[in-house]
Formats: structure tokens, sequence, C-alpha cells
């Protein structure tokens, strides 16, 4: 044993990043090259978020942040310890929420907790009292006596959470952790996710949904293709698309919407950083001078023979971020199922990327 504390061995070292990745890549054996020369710095007491749609990285990183899989070039401190040399001080100062559940059915609540605290050697005596707390935290006190296999979707997620919470890690990865839970139960969970992060805890989130991005965290990454294509928080990220969004809907169809392009790119009525795009319903026009012209090109669209049928002005979202950066939409429909693959009522839905 060196000479560290309790604390030093499950915080890390002195004043480190909780992560700091250099020029991470993953290949896997068949060729495919999931993460493509990743950096990432995300200080203590952050909550992180990770934002790309299916396919792009997110699992494959987060894996190899958690030591589950080895990098095939670059470095990874987490910590302040070396994912490669010293993976089992790695795994000491971090829980990991994969996206599958890690809940044993056959085992109640409490019993899952306590199983938990032995696999990550919480010392006996504090047990007791972490599983009460931990319970406590995601709400699932009433029901510590009930077998996992009777719990919705959604108390199977908060049971996940509360495990890898037992040994107080100072940093917790969070792999899609709502994905296919209806909106009351993800809110529940944000509720949750916050709480942690309020205490101090380093959360690293993966995500699909840019509200989820949105709402937690204090600064995401875009990856795409294993790679990183913007950083920074949502409302920088925001501003960095360059003014305000105005979405004009029309009566025709896609002649109509072509010529309504050209009538707003012909205007003169923007900056030339201003972006011009076809939608489903008509037209959108990102500018900085968006409310201030937006009568005027209604007017024009009329004088070109165009019929409008509605229009509004509004501050970009983080798909407007997504768009700018890649010219593709991150939203879609919800699948409306539950995290054990039961539909929900009202699943509605935040935006995310279609399955
Ligand atoms: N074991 C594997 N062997 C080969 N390729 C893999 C393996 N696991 C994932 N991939 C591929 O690596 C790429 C990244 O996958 P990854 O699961 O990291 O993405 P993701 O962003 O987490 O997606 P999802 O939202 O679907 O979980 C994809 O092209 C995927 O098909």
């Amino acid at each position: 044993m060196t000479g560290e504390t309790d604390a030093a061995r499950r915080n890390g070292r002195g004043t480190e990043a909780a992560i700091e990745a250099v020029g991470v890549e993953l290949t896997y054996a068949d060729g495919t090259r999931a993460v493509d020369g990743v950096d990432l710095r995300v200080p203590r007491g952050e909550f992180f978020g990770f934002l790309g749609p299916n396919g792009a990285g997110k699992t494959t990183t987060i894996k190899t942040l958690a030591t589950l899989l080895s990098p095939t070039a670059g470095t990874v401190h987490v910590n302040g310890f070396d994912v490669v040399r010293e993976p089992r001080k790695v795994r000491q100062s971090i829980g990991y929420m994969a996206q599958e559940t890690s809940v044993d059915p056959e085992l109640t609540a409490e019993e899952n907790l306590r199983f938990a605290c032995e696999a990550y050697g919480v010392p006996r005596a504090d047990r007791d009292e972490r599983i009460v707390e931990l319970l406590d935290l995601v709400d699932l006190a009433d029901v510590a006596d009930k077998r996992a296999e009777e719990f919705s979707g959604g108390m199977k997620k908060r049971l996940d959470a509360a495990t890898a919470l037992v040994h107080s890690p100072p940093l917790v990865f969070l792999d899609e952790p709502t994905t296919g839970l209806d909106p009351k139960a993800r809110n529940r969970l944000w509720a949750y996710f916050r709480e942690m992060n309020d205490a101090g805890t380093t959360i690293f989130l993966t995500t699909q949904y840019l509200e989820e991005a949105d709402q937690l965290c204090d600064r995401l990454s875009v990856i795409v293709g294993g790679r990183i294509v913007a950083t920074g928080s949502p409302a920088d990220l925001k501003r960095e698309v360059g003014g305000e969004i105005l979405d004009i809907d029309l009566e025709d169809g896609e002649d109509a919407r072509e010529r309504a392009v050209e009538v707003a790119e012909s205007s003169g009525l923007f900056e030339a950083s201003a972006t011009v795009e076809s939608t489903a319903e008509g037209v959108t026009v990102t500018s900085r001078r968006a409310r201030e012209r937006g009568t005027d090109l209604l007017v024009a669209l009329r004088d070109a023979g165009l019929d409008v049928v509605g229009f509004n002005v509004r501050a970009p979202t983080l798909d407007d971020v997504f768009l700018a950066i890649t010219g593709e939409h991150l939203d879609g429909e919800d699948d409306g199922e539950d995290a054990d693959g039961t539909a929900d009522e009202g699943a509605a839905a935040a935006p995310e990327v279609g399955r």
C-alpha cells in the first residue's frame, strides 16, 4: 500500500481535472474507428454532456474513459490516474451507470444496493447508512423490500443510478441514462442527477436527447462520427449559431418553398452570414436581423405571390446548433418505450435523435 489517504485514493490526485483525454482513438477489431481523435477536459464538479446521434461513438468513449475498453491511441487520465497503467485506481474513483441495467431482478432494492456495496468494497460499518441515504435520494425507500422485477423501467434506472453511487465516487459516468423513459420518469431522474451534482459529484453524461443536454449540462461536446465537432455551454453554442430563427410556414408545396428561399436570399434584408433553408413546412432564416426584418420578408413573400400561413421568431435550440454544424437535424420522434420495453402513456417526449 502506498501512503495515500482514503480520500486521496477515492478522489484522485491533487487538483487534476476529473477527466483529461488527449488524442483518444478506439478502433474495434473489425477495423471500425468508433472514436477518432477525441480531446476532452472536464473540470471537477462539472456536469458535462456528450451529445450525439446513434452510433456517434458516445458509448465507446465512455467505456474508454471508464477503463472498460483500452484506447488504441492517445492518453486518458481520470481523477489523475492513467486509465491504462492505473485502471484499478480509476475504477475505485468512479461510478458507472451503463446503458444496460445492472439491477438483479431477483433481489430487492435494498439487496441490490448491499450487493453493490460489497462489489465496490464499501466498509461494512458504513453500508446501512449509505443504503438508507441512497434509497432516499432516488425515492425508493418505500419499496426497499420489493424485488426489482416488480419495478417500472424508471424505478430500475433510479436503482441503477443509486448503485453507481454506493462508494461515493467523485465522478460518475451515465451512459444514456434516460433513453426509452417517458417524460415523467425522465424528469424525475434529472432531479436526482442535479442533486448528485449539487452535492459535488462530477457527472459525465451521454445523451441523444437535446433537451436533456440543454437542461442539465454546464458544458457539452457534440460528437459525430467519432469526432467532437463542438464544445461549449448550451448558451454559448446557441450564440454561435449567430442570431435568431425566423420560421415561416407556407400554404403551398415544394415549389413554393424553393421560391421562398430564393426570395429570402435575394431580398437583401439579412446579413451575408445569415442562412436560409427550406423546411417541411416552409422556410427558415437564421439571422441577427430575424426579428427586425421578419415582417419585411413576409411582405416580400406576399409580393412574390406566396401564401404565408404562419411565422414565428425564436431563439436557437441545440437542434439548430446541430443543424448549423452538421447540416442535419438531431431531433426525431420518441419511441415511447419504457426501459423495460413497455409502452408508456403520453411519451410525446423531449426532442431526440430518431432510433
Ligand atoms: N464491438 C464493436 N465492434 C465493432 N464496431 C462497434 C462495436 N461497438 C460499437 N461499434 C461501432 O462503433 C460506432 C460507435 O458506436 P457507439 O456504440 O460507441 O455509439 P453511440 O454513440 O454510443 O451510439 P448509441 O446511441 O447507439 O449507443 C458505431 O459505428 C458502432 O456500430
